[in-house]
């Protein structure tokens, strides 16, 4: 049994109460469930009973003594953040490729010449498992330190099986060892190898009749994610990817209409995915096609930031009924950050997305893009305690004040692993 924690008199206690059975839309991702004066009590890493100060004070009376203090008055306190779409797995980084393209050269450009992913794959092959369990963990330690206490992570810089093993082990060692909950996604159809150029198909076959079925056998990944573009993977072989992954048990996510319209949107509504990710050229119809199947449409602003691009119409989305998330996209290409309290200031500006919005997409709908909205993302009763503590007095203030990382405290499965915005000592690595 752990020592209680109780989180005492926040100035904004953002519950985001209101049922987990499914993700917010339209109005509701406006409700945050704001308790002035907020407590939460958290104990055995569930929470148990989350009220104003004064009514937990009294519900608590006679254990006050026995609890781990957390002075959260003048702060502002949230659910720990989520992060659903991440590369957090690889190795290496690319400035050289950022450098090419401020002088007008393409993301696909740079792919289709032997960089871009394919870069990132060399480098990952050529890791340890050690070196990558590293890199990554440290990355892990990153996001902590803003805030988020759930990460979503995908394979796909390897395409061979041994290197997308060595991602997946690796994201599932992580789960086990490091504080930070890592969710595992298989997307060795990250890119076509060079191998396989003049014969796709036949990829896609691999994908389909050996490594999926082995994925799933290991136990490595709940999601099957596919990069549907042009000149990556057509609507059509991406459809017979995420239906063999759902045969062995993988839940659909799709890379969808990033850098080209493509029906990606409408491909994720048709295979029933969980959700569509980028969405930046998604058509109307497209959108209305997932609102109506509750795919939740995970936005990454800092992408099209990176890649100096037009963002996706989050505004849009939200008024058609798509739940919308809010995730990083970290990866060394397209988006190198872990700074999801960024990315929630790119939702405001780019996106014409609420500072109330952007919260809900970055903790309860994010939650629900990776199948944890039962468990996390919102402060309620039962929930997991995960708890984010911002050195700022109101929600608003997060995306109006940015470039600054506010993370005060945070507390994971019940304890304190941010403290004065430093991670505890346990947590470093080297
Ligand atoms: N667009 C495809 N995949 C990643 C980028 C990966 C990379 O460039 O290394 C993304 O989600 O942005
Ligand atoms: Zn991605």
């Amino acid at each position: 049994m752990t020592k209680a924690i109780f989180i005492r008199n926040a100035s904004q206690l953002v519950t985001l109460h209101g049922g987990s059975d499914a993700p917010r839309v339209k109005a509701e991702m406006s409700e945050l469930g704001i308790i002035e004066n907020g407590s939460v009590w958290i104990e055995d890493g569930v929470i148990q009973a989350v009220g104003t100060d004064e009514e937990l004070a009294a519900k608590y009376a006679n254990r006050l003594a026995e609890a781990e203090l957390v002075d959260a008055s003048g702060k502002l306190v949230t659910p720990g953040l989520v992060d659903p779409h991440t590369h957090l797995v690889h190795a290496g980084s690319r400035e050289n490729e950022f450098n090419m393209r401020l002088q007008g050269k393409t993301y696909m450009e740079i792919m289709n010449a032997g960089g871009g992913i394919h870069a990132t794959t060399r480098a990952t092959k050529a890791a340890s498992h050690e070196q990558l369990y590293k890199e990554s963990f440290n990355r892990l330690n990153q996001f902590l330190r803003h805030g988020v206490t759930t990460v979503e992570a995908k394979s796909g810089y390897g395409m061979d099986w041994e290197t997308e093993l060595k991602q997946l082990e690796v994201a599932n060692e992580l789960q086990e060892k490091h504080v930070v909950d890592v969710v595992s996604t298989f997307m060795g159809a990250h890119a076509v190898p060079k191998e396989y150029k003049e014969n796709p198909d036949e990829f896609v076959r691999v994908l389909v009749e050996e490594m999926i079925p082995k994925v799933a056998e290991l136990g490595l990944a709940e999601f099957n994610d596919v990069f549907c573009e042009h000149g990556v993977f057509t609507p059509e072989q991406s459809r017979v990817i995420l239906e063999a992954g759902k045969r062995h048990g993988l839940i659909a996510k799709i890379h969808a209409d990033e850098i080209e319209p493509y029906e990606g949107a409408e491909l994720a509504a048709e295979v029933g995915a969980i959700s569509a990710d980028h969405l930046l050229k998604a058509s109307e119809k497209g959108m209305k096609a997932m609102a109506e199947n509750g795919v939740v449409g995970v936005l990454l602003p800092g992408t099209a930031y990176f890649l100096m691009a037009e963002s996706a119409n989050g505004r849009k989305m939200i008024d058609l009924g798509v739940p919308v998330a809010l995730s990083t996209d970290c990866n060394p290409g397209s988006s190198p950050t872990v700074s999801l309290p960024f990315i929630m200031n790119l939702g405001c500006l780019k996106m014409g997305m609420t500072p109330a919005e952007v919260i809900t997409a970055a903790t309860i709908n994010a939650a629900h893009a990776i199948n944890r909205g039962r468990e996390i993302g919102s402060l309620e009763v039962g929930k997991k305690g995960d708890v984010t503590i911002f050195n700022i007095e109101n929600y608003m203030k997060l995306q109006y004040s940015y470039g600054v990382n506010h993370t005060d405290t945070v507390v994971k499965n019940g304890r304190v692993v941010v403290k004065g915005g430093q991670l505890i000592e346990e947590l470093s690595l080297s």
